[in-house]
């Protein structure tokens, strides 16, 4: 019985693999460009395929960073991949990557192929403004993004909200350290990051008596491990869906289920009591756009929803994982973190606390951020689509690629930068109106943590402001115990860059503003000092 099973499989396979020829013979014969100008221009260069699945299984190989990084090493800074009959190309060096960011900008300013597989979810589907197409849509989101949330104005705005919270994440430390008890950065750091963007988008924190920040931070970590999934799905799900076969639906439709709860009661509170106008938070924002008939552009309730999880997505572990990879090379460069130190003491002094407005004047920190963004970027691999055929390096790019942008490789790139698996913060030190033109020119090119183009991170200056005082602070006020003698950076993920062994350490008070006054207690003094702090 259990042998028929098998052969039944066997043939079901056969039939498949069979269909599968068929679309890949047409896969052989790419439509040739009608463009005269790309009549001529080969495919950039593929390694072997397999029949069939063509590279898929490099795709799914794992760890598929440094495999890419190792085959572009081979072929070139374009290579050109297939699975089954959909064209993909990674792409690895500052200069091609800048063709397609930036010259070619409009033309690779959309995400996806086509409309995303999982049409009803809200994490990754096509309610989505992360993977919205370039258009009305998606410029009506951002002017609002922009406008309520990540201009500068907005950030002046919501300065007080994230100083709470940073205050809280301090208070935690000076307790930790006076129970010598060990911290879980990544952990600590997704609660400050999480909390901050709750109240900054909905005007509440995730409340701590119905564990809603742990249910965000799960379906946080949850959603990052499903988004090589989401992308193999987005790119051949559609294929395999013809004959009946649905990738990872199940996983994802869960996750997004369990957001739609989340975020339903949160809208619906909003819903029966809104903010009075001078205290209009984004959510309120959103919800009167999508209530106007008139509005310029008609939004639904589902798009509130996926938008909210999107910034959940981009604010949250983005920053925690940021912060947590420097904090690892600053510990494990003791000479860097005395220099830091040393700047942070002459700037803000061991008298009052590291703040937001501090950090334009400490260019010495801005370096390390940027040098522990370039080691470890949290999205290492940026998404576009070619939407029509064009030539890219003197290759044809056939409409409908998808385009892979290896940011890792391009940061570590030995063409591109000297000792490039040394933690240097130095090489940062270039004033961009002192720097020599080349130098300028080399770093802008290769250094693209937070993307680039119309598609690059509209919260880069929201992430450098939960980076900068969050690094500020743990170099200011404590030092730090690890178990053994150095941190280990083994990297883990994929599409997202973690720390295979989180980073657990213990604080150590050294500076302590608020000491001083302590010991003095006039009851009053301290409530001024708790306003500004
Ligand atoms: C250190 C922190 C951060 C890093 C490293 C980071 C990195 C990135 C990267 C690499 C992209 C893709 C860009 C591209 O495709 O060219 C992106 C997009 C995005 N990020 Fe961030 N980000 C950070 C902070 C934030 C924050 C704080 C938010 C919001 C709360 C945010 C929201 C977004 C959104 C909405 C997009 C999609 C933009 C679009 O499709 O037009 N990010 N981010």
């Amino acid at each position: 019985m259990a042998a028929i099973t098998v052969d039944f499989q066997l043939c079901f396979i056969f039939i498949l693999l069979g269909i599968f020829s068929l679309f890949c013979l047409s896969a052989f014969f790419f439509k040739k460009p009608k463009d005269p100008q790309l009549q001529g221009c080969g495919l950039p260069p593929s390694p072997p395929s397999l029949p069939v699945i063509g590279h898929l299984h490099l795709l799914l190989s794992v760890p598929c960073l440094k495999s890419f990084q190792k085959l572009s090493s081979k072929y070139g800074p374009l290579l050109h991949l297939r699975a089954f009959n959909i064209p993909i190309v990674i792409v690895s060096s500052g200069s091609m990557a800048n063709e397609v960011l930036r010259t070619q900008d409009l033309n690779f300013a959309t995400r996806q192929r086509e409309v995303s597989i999982m049409e009803k979810s809200l994490l990754f589907g096509s309610f989505g403004f992360v993977s919205a197409p370039y258009g009305d849509y998606w410029r009506f989101m951002k002017k609002l993004l922009v406008t309520n949330l990540f201009g500068s104005h907005s950030l002046e705005q919501t300065r007080l909200i994230r100083e709470k919270e940073l205050k809280t994440f301090r208070t935690m430390l000076f307790d930790k350290a006076a129970k010598k008890g060990t911290v879980d950065v990544g952990k600590e750091m997704m609660k400050l990051t999480n909390n901050s963007i709750c109240r900054m988008i909905m005007g509440r924190r995730c409340s701590e008596e119905n564990s809603e920040a742990e249910k965000v931070e799960d379906l946080v970590i949850k959603s990052f491990s499903l988004v090589k999934k989401v992308l193999i799905a987005n790119t051949v799900g559609r294929l395999l869906k013809k004959f009946g076969i649905s990738l990872f639906e199940k996983e994802i439709m869960e996750v997004s289920q369990r957001y739609d709860e989340l975020l339903e009661k949160i809208i619906k509170e909003h819903e029966e009591d809104p903010n009075k106008k001078e205290d209009r938070d984004m959510m309120d924002v959103l919800l009167e756009v999508c209530a106007d008939d008139k509005a310029e552009v008609k939004i639904t309730r589902n798009q509130i929803k996926a938008l909210i999880v999107e910034l959940f997505l981009g604010g949250t572990d983005t920053s925690a994982q940021t912060i947590q990879w420097i904090m690892a090379e600053l510990i494990n460069h003791p000479e860097i973190l005395k220099i830091l130190r040393e700047e942070i003491e002459s700037v803000v002094g061991t008298t009052r606390f590291i703040q937001e407005t501090d950090l334009s004047n400490l260019p010495y920190l801005q370096a390390v951020m940027k040098e522990g963004q370039r080691l470890h970027p949290h999205s290492p691999m940026l998404v576009r689509n070619a939407t029509k055929g064009c030539k890219i390096g003197g290759y044809y790019i056939p409409q409908n690629t998808t385009m892979l942008i290896n940011t890792y490789a391009m940061m570590i790139d030995p063409d591109s930068w000297e000792n490039p698996d040394k933690f240097q913060p130095e090489r940062f030190m270039v004033s961009p109106s002192k720097g020599k033109d080349d130098e300028r020119e080399q770093l802008a090119l290769n250094f693209i943590p937070f993307g680039s183009g119309r598609r690059a991170c509209p919260g880069e200056k929201l992430g450098y402001l939960f980076t900068g005082v969050a690094i500020g602070t743990m170099v200011q006020c404590f030092d730090w115990i690890i178990d053994g003698d150095k941190v280990n950076v083994e990297e883990a993920g994929e599409m997202t860059l973690t720390m295979a062994h989180p980073l657990k350490c213990t604080p150590v008070t050294r500076v302590n503003p608020l000491a001083s006054f302590e010991s003095e207690d006039p009851k009053w003094l301290m409530e001024e000092f708790d306003m500004y702090c």
